[in-house]
């Protein structure tokens, strides 16, 4: 039972009347006792995916198993899953303590049980003491908490939560992300959460999967959807990205902005079409002699860590650079930037012919050692 992923998705496809498929053919995943994040823009499926593992709505084609079974048809309530929503969907009529308890009363569970549980519940979200206090006495912060409460005294194997942070302001936001992160640490439970926030999936999650237009784009940890992006559509997403058009003119030598360049990656055709993506981070001010590309300053921005500088090459490409180092607008600079700083990605590849390619990466590195 171990190895059997706690749920996967097998081709599932996903249409709400006749509309065109809002999931199309999305198979994953999931092991138990991680944090997932659901990560792409508004409207990518993100929340149906959520819908149908808590069993809120039905799959059109494809199969849907919890711990090895099928449950396409199951109900909701008989799914050992629960929900925090977006607005928390808490009762404004009841306190905190009846909130928490609701599940528990409708399965009928004897009183005494239910004061052990939801006491529990609410000292493991920090709110002891908070039983008898009207929801519209609580902060958001605090309804956060009530709500995810609720959500772990039900004893779920899996806790689905659908931008439950959006509604806070950036430092609550922050304060939340270490917390749940580290609630999910403590209960074992594996949490499936959703997100459009960049920066909120790379700092929280074990694992991503991007989205966009109802398919999976990429999965992986953080570290490798940041660092070895699949298209350009996840390098934009994930992080802000120089992406420019170039060539792969044999194994790790790239020509991009009229010039050749060494780079770590092989295994592709000679002279294929390519993409290239460089961080912002990965690229260093040097001066026109000593750099690589020699561009021109275009606008600078203080960023409280970095500057931000946006610089035009030659063929009117744009390159954003972050920096300690400070650049003078309308002056031109070179930029320098190591191989590995390269990434360089095929036009159209699938995600099995993606990690097809790193692991032979990975094979020539230890064959290498
Ligand atoms: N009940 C429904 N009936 C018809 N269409 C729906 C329904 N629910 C969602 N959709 C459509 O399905 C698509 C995907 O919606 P979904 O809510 O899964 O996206 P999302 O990635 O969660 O977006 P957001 O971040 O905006 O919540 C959207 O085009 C949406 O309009």
């Amino acid at each position: 039972m171990e190895n059997v992923p706690i749920i996967q998705f097998k081709h599932v496809t996903k249409l709400y009347d006749n509309d065109p498929p809002v999931l199309k053919d999305v198979s994953f995943e999931i092991e138990r006792g991680k944090f997932y994040t659901l990560l792409g823009p508004s409207g990518c499926g993100k929340t149906t995916i959520l819908r149908l593992i808590a069993g809120f709505t039905e799959a059109s084609e494809g199969e849907i198993l919890f711990n090895g079974n099928k449950i396409n048809h199951v109900p909701a309530n008989k799914r050992q899953v629960n929900t925090v929503f977006q607005d928390y969907a808490l009762f404004p009529h009841l306190n905190v303590f009846e909130n928490v308890a609701f599940g528990l009363r409708i399965k009928k569970m004897k009183a005494p049980a239910i004061e052990s549980k939801v006491k529990e519940a609410l000292n493991f979200v920090n709110l002891q003491g908070y039983e008898n206090r009207e929801i519209r006495e609580m902060s958001g912060g605090q309804r956060q908490r009530v709500a995810i409460a609720r959500a772990i005294v039900n004893e779920p194997e899996v806790i689905l939560l659908d931008e439950p942070l959006s509604a806070l302001d950036l430092k609550l936001r922050t304060e939340m992300q270490y917390e749940l992160r580290e609630l999910q640490r403590r209960l074992g439970i594996t949490f499936i959460f959703v997100t459009h926030d960049q920066e909120e999936a790379l700092a929280m999650s074990d694992e991503i999967f991007v989205l966009n237009k109802g398919k999976i784009q990429q999965s992986g940890t953080p570290i490798d959807i940041y660092d070895e992006p699949i298209n350009q559509f996840v390098a934009d997403f994930i992080g802000e990205s120089n992406i420019v058009k170039g060539k792969m003119i044999e194994d790790y030598l790239v020509e991009f902005v009229g010039r050749q360049f060494e780079c770590v990656d092989q295994g592709l055709d000679k002279n294929e079409p390519v993409e290239i993506v460089i961080r912002p981070e990965d690229l260093e001010i040097t001066s026109t002699e000593h750099g690589k590309l020699k561009v021109k300053v275009d606008s600078l921005l203080f960023r409280g860590v970095h500057y931000e500088i946006s610089c035009y090459d030659q063929d009117g490409n744009e390159w954003l650079v972050h920096s300690t180092k400070k650049a003078a607008v309308g002056t031109e600079i070179g930029l320098h930037f190591d191989p590995e700083a390269i990434h360089v990605m095929r036009l159209g590849e699938t995600e099995e012919e993606f990690d097809r390619r790193l692991e032979a990466y990975a094979d020539v590195d230890n064959d290498g050692e």
